[in-house]
């Protein structure tokens, strides 16, 4: 079946947005009532039409279908436009927007047409444990993300995140629902007991680590490693044999997982072609540079191949606030991380992924500074508090249900999360005027304690469920707060010249 532009006939008279001509027929989607519906225009010996579901009724000498934007139909109109399907963006500077309502991909479009110049999107993401929270599965962060590409007609590609993975049975979901990047988080077996024991304590833990799994020897690893100082695009790392010790006790068994769930990974996914990313961003302490060194050699010894690893950077990444810490320190840290992924790794250059990166302003900056474009930005909590500042100007008080129950629910729910924020600052919801609601998102003890408690405000119907039908109603205000919000994150990754 061949694509021919042009020639909008009858689907845009009917209110119809983003169509899409695809042989004899014409698709796009209709807004005509509360839920979006598949439209499609076609003869009636149409291959296409054939394959759809929904209502049929005869346009003079055509076939008018209205159906339901959902997972039958979305399969059909990706059997005949590509860029409905994600694909891996290798290594160009990447941007995750992760989007927890399955909502905001028409926002993060629109900011990717207006800010995102030479920038590879991720526009599926989402994290288990955000699944888990939301009550979604990977084919519906999935299908949630083709939809809104098909709504606002994106035809430059996206890629698909299966986020912080870390059981064999996640990697085989998110593979069996399309996913084409992959992020495996070994953070559970991080080990930071190696950053403080005593000479004694680490020859017991480095001579306990599972040398099978490792297919190593202690007297493998150190030879691999003599004393040296290696110099990297004029950064010294010094090595030495404790440090690589330490870096040993530390991630040993985080290699090992990453390296199960990549074997995993790739028996599932037989000849599809897929990226990986190694996070350990959600860890205590900051991983140094020759643990950084130790990580991507390890791995790369095993077999696994990845397009992106995110340390656990020096200072404070909490979520869906500003980086906390020294911005200039941050900056010299980085650099020998960013000279490592371009340099060091028989895996070949790498990006580093910067995690939490939500509203991290402060550092974007230094973070493309140093990484020269070998970048991958990610985000996802931000979309949804900007849904929540929305939501606050349509319905101020439904927003304060919604702030009552975060600041109730979120002694527990920050559990799992890198946040400080503390109940006793944020301001009661009492308190607020209707027209000061808004602002409390862009206050930290607020915004983090809205950002943590998204399972809780989605598991209480009435709110999860309002919530939904006021951003669908008005879907325009979602995706302008979105666009602009967004603009700011990538506006300091895009390149100038839009390559
Ligand atoms: O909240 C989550 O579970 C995830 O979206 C994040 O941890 C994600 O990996 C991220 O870093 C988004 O900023």
């Amino acid at each position: 079946m061949s694509l021919k532009p042009g020639g909008l006939r009858a689907l845009r008279d009917l209110d119809v947005r983003s169509v899409s001509v695809v042989g004899e027929a014409e698709v796009g989607l209709s807004r005509d009532g509360s839920e979006p519906r598949l439209a499609a225009l076609a003869p009636p010996d149409s291959p296409l039409l054939a394959r759809l579901e929904g209502d049929r009724a005869r346009r003079g000498d055509e076939v008018l279908l209205l159906g339901p934007a959902g997972p039958k139909n979305l399969d059909a109109l990706r059997g005949v436009l590509p860029w409905l399907v994600p694909r891996p963006l290798g290594l160009g500077t990447s941007a995750g927007m992760g989007d927890r309502l399955g909502l905001a991909t028409p926002g993060h479009v629109r900011a990717m047409r207006s800010s995102g110049a030479g920038i590879g999107p991720i526009f599926a993401q989402q994290s288990i444990r955000e699944m888990e929270r939301a009550g979604r599965t990977p084919r519906q962060v999935m299908d949630d993300a083709a939809w809104g590409v098909f709504a606002e007609d994106w035809r430059d590609g996206f890629g698909a995140d299966a986020d912080h993975l870390k059981t064999a049975e996640h990697v085989d979901a998110c593979a069996a629902a399309g996913y084409t990047f992959f992020t495996f988080d070994p953070g559970d077996r991080v080990d930071d007991r190696a950053g403080t024991a005593d000479p004694t304590a680490l020859r017991a833990l480095f001579d306990g680590l599972p040398w099978d799994d490792l297919e190593d020897t202690p007297g493998n690893l150190l030879g691999r490693y003599p004393d040296a100082s290696l110099s990297l695009d004029g950064h010294e790392v010094p090595v030495d044999g404790e440090s690589v010790a330490r870096a040993a006790v530390k991630y040993g068994r985080a290699v090992v997982h990453a390296a199960y769930l990549y074997r995993r990974l790739e028996s599932v996914m037989g000849k599809r072609e897929f990226e990986v990313e190694v996070s350990v961003d959600e860890t205590e302490s900051p991983t140094t540079h020759v643990q950084h060194l130790y990580i991507v050699r390890e791995l790369s010894r095993l077999g696994v191949r990845f397009v992106s690893l995110a340390p656990r950077l020096v200072g404070s990444f909490e979520k869906g606030v500003d980086y906390l810490g020294d911005v200039a320190e941050f900056e010299k840290d980085l650099a020998v991380h960013a000279a490592i992924a371009r340099e060091a790794s028989p895996n070949g250059p790498y990006k580093l992924s910067l995690h939490s990166g939500s509203d991290k302003f402060s550092v974007y900056p230094a973070f493309v500074r140093q990484t020269r474009g070998l970048a991958h930005l990610k985000t996802a909590g931000t979309s949804y508090l900007e849904a929540l500042r929305t939501a606050a100007v349509l319905d101020p008080a439904f927003f304060r249900e919604v702030y009552a129950l975060a600041l109730a629910r979120y002694p527990e729910d920050r559990a799992s999360y890198h946040v400080s924020a503390n109940v006793e600052k944020a301001a009661r919801p009492e308190t607020v005027e209707d027209a000061e609601l808004p602002l409390l998102l862009d206050r930290f003890d607020e915004r983090e304690i809205l950002h943590v408690t998204f399972g809780s405000v989605l598991d209480a119907a009435a709110l999860g469920g309002r919530l939904f039908e006021l951003l669908r109603e008005d879907e325009e205000a979602y995706a302008a707060n979105l666009e602009s919000h967004f603009r700011r994150h990538l506006a300091p990754f895009a390149s100038p010249s839009g390559s």
